[in-house]
């Protein structure tokens, strides 16, 4: 075997992201000969140790990351600096330090003021998931063909980059490197405004009338069916992705709003080409996704 791109990699937060680089690392040596897990939940490191997906499981972070050559930050984004307050001074020298969450500016100002020069930092996002989370809910093919998206700060080294990227290469992700604004940017619209318009709708159809409530329930064809699965996602991951990423939210969101209006101008005067356009611009975007083996 080949030499393994690390020794030790410590996930810490083994929910749905941080199980799944396990189940992958325990499938895949030449990621890591070992794998360590550490939740500020017990019952989910328990979990992690019925399901024996990690080598090893850490009830603490100290012994989490003292050995590991890679510790990833698989929580909440919320939760990022108070998480490398409690383990930069248990790190090894030269050790990578990385993460998975889905805002960047807010993760990299969070984590950059607690490092010590001789930790490499180097943040990531892989643009791959599902609405379920914790635990039970990896698997080892998550990152099979999806995209992680790789956002160095100025301090992040070559060296490290470079090791980021084989090992979500090894996982089965396509990489690329993305400024950290344009990150936020793109991440806004392709994942963090439908997640804020599928959890809106849902409201807006528990707020009707009880007579159409129920209707909802009963008739929910497949498009309302499709927006209550993205709703369904985890609210603490939500919260927080929403609260770090507020000014390219909502700067999409307001864009988002000015094309629904210019749509329901377009039905009020039965502007016939203009409601077809937008609506063949959706399909094309459809088209391209399963081109691209984005969807089945
Ligand atoms: N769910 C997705 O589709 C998805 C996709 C890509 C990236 N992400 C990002 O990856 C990260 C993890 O998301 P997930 O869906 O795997 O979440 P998850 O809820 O499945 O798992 C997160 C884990 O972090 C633990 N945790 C929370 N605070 C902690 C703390 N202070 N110390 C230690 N452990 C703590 C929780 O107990 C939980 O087990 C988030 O930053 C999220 O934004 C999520
Ligand atoms: O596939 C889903 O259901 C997801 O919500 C995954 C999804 C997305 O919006 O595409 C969610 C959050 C991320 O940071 C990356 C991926």
């Amino acid at each position: 075997m080949n030499t393994p791109i690390f020794n030790c990699v410590t996930v810490i937060g083994p929910g749905l992201i941080g199980s799944s680089i396990l189940r992958r690392i325990k499938k895949d040596r030449s990621i890591a000969t070992h794998s360590v897990a550490y939740d500020s939940n017990p019952d989910v490191c328990n979990r992690v140790k019925e399901l024996q997906i990690a080598d090893e499981v850490c009830f603490d972070p100290k012994s989490a990351v003292e050995n590991a050559d890679c510790v990833v930050l698989a929580i909440p984004v919320g939760a990022m600096e108070e998480v490398t307050k409690q383990i930069i001074p248990y790190m090894k020298k030269g050790a990578i330090l990385t993460d998975t969450g889905s805002t960047k500016a807010s993760v990299i100002a969070a984590i950059e003021p607690h490092l010590t020069p001789d930790i490499i930092f180097v943040p990531a996002h892989p643009m791959a998931g599902t609405e379920f989370s914790g635990p039970d809910a990896g698997f080892d093919t998550l990152f099979e063909n999806r995209w992680c998206l790789i956002t160095p700060t100025a301090n992040t080294s070559q060296e490290g980059i470079n090791k980021i990227t084989t090992f979500w290469q090894t996982m089965g992700a396509n990489t690329r490197i993305l400024a950290i604004k344009h990150h936020d940017k793109v991440c806004a619209i392709v994942s963090h405004l439908p997640h804020l318009i599928a959890f809106t709708i849902c409201n807006t159809a528990d707020s009707l009338e009880e007579e159409t409530r129920s209707e909802v329930l009963d008739y929910a064809a497949s498009g309302f069916r499709d927006f209550t699965r993205v709703a369904s996602s985890d609210p603490t991951m939500w919260r927080d992705v929403f609260i770090n990423n507020r000014e390219a939210i909502l700067e999409m969101l307001a864009r988002f709003t000015e094309d629904a209006q210019a749509m329901a101008k377009a039905i009020r005067w039965k502007d016939e080409d203009y409601i077809t356009e937008t609506i063949q611009k959706g399909r094309r975007i459809r088209k391209s996704l399963i081109d691209n083996k984005q969807v089945q």
